[in-house]
């Protein structure tokens, strides 16, 4: 059998999760940016490929040095500012970088209370939830996802799940009250890269959950359903949302063998296996932009 030519597809590199800590020290009060930031830069690589000619390869290393050089000289802010500030430098710099994908994972600290005071410089990782954000440049077509990941929410009433079909396998209990948890992994597309970051994140995150919490829930599915509607009916400047949530499994524990009922009191929080829902919901008639979306790891 002839073999045909090797062509070389698509092709990105960059320095991936370069851990930056921004202390800004202008007063005693000071104040602490984390985060791991990735670049990958796309465009006329080829030739490093095919015969090692690294003419055009912006290392990596200096893509790394680029991150923290950025966060002395421009501050972070919000960090999808900052990575749009970070790809318009690579790609208006340099000739053969024609675009990019920039991710940044927020980790948050609080300050530590001491005697009931926030402290100027004694901080207390929050473990409330993971911001995330990835800027896609492709030329002078920028899109700039938001969200975050890892915010365990739970509601101990107002969910049920019943209607399904039961054939041989099924031993599923039809419920009109159960306990619905999940951790919710949330990102939506802005319809415009101006925006005010730091205004609009937290809106659109309480939106979501606020809505986890006030669905009446008839599944996870409705739920999830309801929490990208409510974004999209109420945010004109956010064009799609996505959402991953695990349903963390909450059985009812049978304490009958000891004599003892169990109204909804007891419950064993199954770690795994878990049923994962996730859905992607636009306005009728908005293009979607499945590439941008690919970028994104471990998504639908
Ligand atoms: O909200 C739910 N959706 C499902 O699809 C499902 N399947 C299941 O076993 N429990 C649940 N719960």
């Amino acid at each position: 059998m002839a073999v045909g030519d090797v062509v070389l597809g698509t092709n990105q590199y960059g320095k991936a999760e370069v851990r930056l800590v921004r202390v800004t020290r202008d007063t005693p009060v000071h104040e602490i940016e984390d985060l791991t930031v990735t670049t990958q830069l796309r465009g006329d690589f080829a030739a490093c490929h095919t015969a090692g000619d690294n003419a055009h390869v912006v290392a990596t290393d200096t893509q790394k040095n680029t991150v923290y050089a950025f966060a002395r000289q421009h501050g972070v802010g919000s960090p999808e500012r900052f990575l749009l500030r970070l790809a318009r430098h690579f790609v208006d710099g340099f000739e053969q970088v024609t675009g990019g994908r920039f991710v940044a994972d927020v980790h948050a600290w609080d300050r530590i209370a001491v005697d009931g005071q926030a402290h100027d410089h004694a901080f207390v990782r929050t473990g409330r939830e993971t911001r995330r954000t990835v800027v896609h440049v492709d030329r002078d077509d920028v899109h700039v996802l938001s969200g975050f990941t890892g915010a365990t929410v739970l509601k101990s009433t107002g969910s049920e799940f019943w209607g399904f079909p039961r054939d041989a396998y099924t031993t599923l209990p039809e419920t009109k009250d159960r306990v619905l948890a999940t951790s919710v992994t949330a990102w939506w597309r802005w319809a415009d890269p101006d925006v005010d970051f730091e205004a609009r994140y937290p809106v659109v995150r309480d939106l979501l959950l606020a809505t986890f919490a006030q669905v009446h829930s008839l599944a996870l599915q409705h739920t999830i359903y309801e929490m990208g509607r409510a974004v999209l009916e109420s945010c004109a400047d956010v064009a799609e949302v996505r959402l991953s949530c695990p349903n963390k499994h909450h059985l009812l524990v049978d304490l009958e063998p000891f004599g003892l009922d169990n109204p909804n009191e007891v419950f064993h929080a199954a770690d795994r296996p878990y049923g994962l829902i996730e859905a992607a919901l636009h306005r009728e008639g908005d293009a979607p932009v499945p590439h941008v979306w690919a970028s994104v790891p471990g998504f639908v």
